[in-house]
């Protein structure tokens, strides 16, 4: 089966957080059952497209409303990642060096999906699906249906994966001419609450809907920032299917970013001295237990929270707890870290920024890792720290409650707590540092976790049967 993802994000071409995560681990898995995985992302100016070399397969031009772009699809040469890499190139618009956050995001992804259709509608062959990964490629059901010049890509069936609905790329009909020419009887399908929504789009034309675990797809019906009626409406060709992580990229025993790699025998040594490093470099007492977050410092992720949670603890015990703080987003939760950090004089220090090789450490050297979502579609973080023999602490929300048991129940392997809240989050630590003092229960606690199998390979096999249903 031939296998087309159309995403934002692609490890390591391309990451901000778990899309690029997926993207580059599922086609990898796919390819390994016998299929084709292709993957399309941006070609935007990283540290990969730098160092990598690329065959101009495609080369057109287009026009974004008034505007006419020059673009070329280049194909990465040495097939290095497991599956066909292909970058879409239009210098102007997508030739930058971040993935989000600038002024016309709108219409970087706009063009990067027409840009994406006018290629495959080239193709002498069809690809038998066509994957699309969050709002930013969410027109793309639409246009293989109602658009015309995409005629010959209407009976390829479509799959959405929605990563989190949090973020649909909503934007004013004013910018309807950017959009190829369409069946303008059809513009309902692009529209929620009076704007074009390009998640709500997907939803509605997408052939199969998935969400990244079971336990979010259930939450959307009553929590979908604005979409639950859609949800509901759509609910019949919607199916959770749980993320895996991709083992050979998380692998303590092979992780090249570590100072010391250990395995499930040498965990206890191993991860000490990885601890060892990392409070050195960041000024923390190593004989305590450290508990880290790492993650976008955003509301959805309770990042908001961390300063007052981080500051009550180290009030109440002190001397008795490390925090270690990795991640960057909201300026605001930023600064109030930033505070925190002076205001406290020790057990606790923060590294603003994206860094990927520090975040690896960092799941090897904590011993917990602490998550207090209000909304988690999947989380990733949860199952790294879990390979690695670091506890989870996460809310029961979404995929966090699929994955992690509380360790006071059988064959636990984490600390569950109810509310995104600093009384629920403050009495876990408690818990956490009885844990860590009691060696025993605490070994038998990591040891069942880095024992789990969050492979892709049965969630992998889901998603090819899913496509083959939908022949
Ligand atoms: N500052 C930093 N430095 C280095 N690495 C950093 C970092 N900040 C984040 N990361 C990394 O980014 C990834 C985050 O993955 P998550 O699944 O937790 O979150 P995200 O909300 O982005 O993804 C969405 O999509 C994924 C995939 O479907 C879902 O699991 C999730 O619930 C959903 O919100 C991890 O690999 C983490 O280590």
């Amino acid at each position: 089966m031939e296998i087309l993802h159309i995403s934002a994000e692609c490890y390591p071409v391309a990451k901000v957080g778990g899309l690029g995560d997926v993207v580059g681990a599922l086609p990898k898995y796919q390819h390994q059952l016998g299929n084709f995985a292709k993957v399309v992302v941006p070609a935007y100016r990283t540290k990969y497209y730098d160092t990598h070399e690329f065959d101009v397969v495609h080369q057109a031009g287009m026009w974004l409303g008034h505007d006419w772009y020059h673009f070329n699809v280049l194909k990465e040469r040495s097939n290095e990642l497991g599956f066909d890499l292909y970058l879409v190139d239009i210098p102007g618009l997508l030739d930058t060096p971040g993935v989000y956050g600038y002024p016309n995001d709108t219409e970087r992804f706009l063009a990067f999906q027409v840009a994406v259709l006018d290629w495959v509608n080239e193709w002498q062959h069809q690809p038998d699906v066509i994957h699309i990964h969050d709002h930013h490629t969410g027109l793309i059901p639409f246009l293989m249906y109602y658009g015309y010049k995409y005629g010959r890509l209407k009976d390829i069936p479509s799959v959405l994966t929605i990563h989190n609905a949090q973020y649909q790329g909503q934007f004013g009909w004013d910018k309807l001419y950017l959009i190829p020419s369409f069946d303008l009887w059809k513009s309902g399908l692009l529209d929620w609450g009076g704007a074009i929504n390009p998640l709500a789009a997907a939803i509605k034309c997408a052939w199969r809907v998935t969400t990244v675990s079971p336990g979010y797809l259930e939450e959307l019906f009553y929590n979908a920032n604005g979409l639950e009626s859609l949800i509901s409406q759509e609910k019949d060709k919607m199916v959770g299917i749980l993320n895996g992580i991709d083992t050979a990229v998380w692998d303590p025993e092979a992780d090249h970013m570590l100072p010391a790699n250990y395995d499930i025998d040498t965990m206890d040594d191993g991860k000490q001295q990885n601890k060892e490093q990392l409070c050195e470099r960041f000024g923390l007492d190593a004989t305590l237990p450290l508990i880290a977050f790492i993650g976008r410092l955003v509301g959805d992720k309770g990042a908001d929270l961390l300063p007052e949670i981080i500051g009550r603890s180290l009030h109440e015990l002190p001397g008795e707890v490390n925090f270690l703080v990795l991640g960057s987003g909201d300026p605001h939760i930023e600064w109030s870290l930033q505070q925190t950090r002076q205001t406290v004089s020790y057990g606790f220090n923060v590294h603003i920024g994206y860094d990927e090789s520090l975040s690896h450490l960092i799941y090897a050297g904590a011993d917990f890792l602490l998550m207090p979502s209000r909304v988690e579609p999947c989380g990733l973080n949860q199952m790294y720290a879990l390979r690695y023999g670091t506890i989870p602490m996460v809310r029961s929300t979404g995929g966090l409650k699929d994955t992690v048991i509380d360790f006071g129940d059988n064959d636990g392997v984490g600390i569950r707590f109810n509310q995104a809240g600093v009384w629920d989050v403050c009495y876990s630590v408690k818990r956490a540092i009885e844990l860590y003092h009691d060696p025993a229960h605490l070994e038998e606690v990591r040891l069942r976790g880095m024992k789990r199998d969050h492979s892709w390979g049965s969630s992998a096999q889901r998603y090819l049967s899913m496509y083959s249903s939908m022949k």
